[in-house]
């Protein structure tokens, strides 16, 4: 059985202290799952930094917006489609309207057959330092099992916070009442 303790103001601990034990897990949870994030960063970067893949910026890809130099980006990768213009059933236009930024969406709205995502690669000159974009961003979480964890914990918290409150109000209610009872 628990017992409460009360301090000068006649207040009981024992929810302050259950709630703030509470916020205190959550914290260090999340500090644990940020920790994890930044130390396994470097080991990622090691993995994936062996095929030496040559990183662009958008400001790189931003110097290439016409129709004799053209690049784009399509889910983090950067392609030069120079060579590709005059070939691309959809048009050089089309290319070159969407060079010099993240092209995924467009180039996923038309639906392009699988024959077509095989030719990227044919035009392939290195990764986009922009980030994942928006394909490669919503698989990201998937994968990351710590991170999923670590937000459910957080909502389960937060569901239960308001709970406690509640119960540490009725608590409280009971103990004054006992005080002015026995007075
Ligand atoms: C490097 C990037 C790209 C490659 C290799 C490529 C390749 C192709 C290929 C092979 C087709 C023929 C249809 C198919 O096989 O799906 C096609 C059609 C098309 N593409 Fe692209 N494409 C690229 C980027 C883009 C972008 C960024 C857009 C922007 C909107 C675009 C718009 C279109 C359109 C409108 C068609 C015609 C679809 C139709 O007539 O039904 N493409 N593309």
């Amino acid at each position: 059985m628990i017992k409460a303790s009360s301090n000068a103001a006649g207040l009981p601990f024992l929810p302050a202290n259950l709630l703030g034990g509470l916020l205190c897990l959550h914290r260090s949870q999340s500090k644990s799952g940020s920790m994890a994030t930044t130390t396994m960063e470097p080991e990622s970067a090691a993995e994936t930094s062996v095929p030496q893949a040559k990183t662009i910026t958008l400001a790189e890809c931003q110097g290439h917006m016409s129709d004799k130099d053209c690049w784009l980006v399509v889910d983090g990768k950067v392609y030069d489609v120079t060579p590709f213009l005059d070939e691309h059933p959809g048009g050089f236009d089309t290319l070159v309207s969407n060079s010099g930024k993240d092209a995924t969406e467009d180039f996923d709205e038309i639906g392009h057959s699988r024959a077509a995502k095989e030719m990227l690669a044919k035009y392939y000159i290195g990764d986009y330092a922009g980030g994942a974009s928006r394909k490669a961003s919503k698989a990201a979480p998937a994968v990351s099992g710590a991170e999923a964890a670590s937000s459910t914990l957080s909502s389960l918290l937060k569901a239960l916070l308001p709970i406690l409150i509640v119960l540490a109000a009725v608590y409280y209610l009971q103990l004054t009442q006992q005080a002015k009872a026995a007075a």
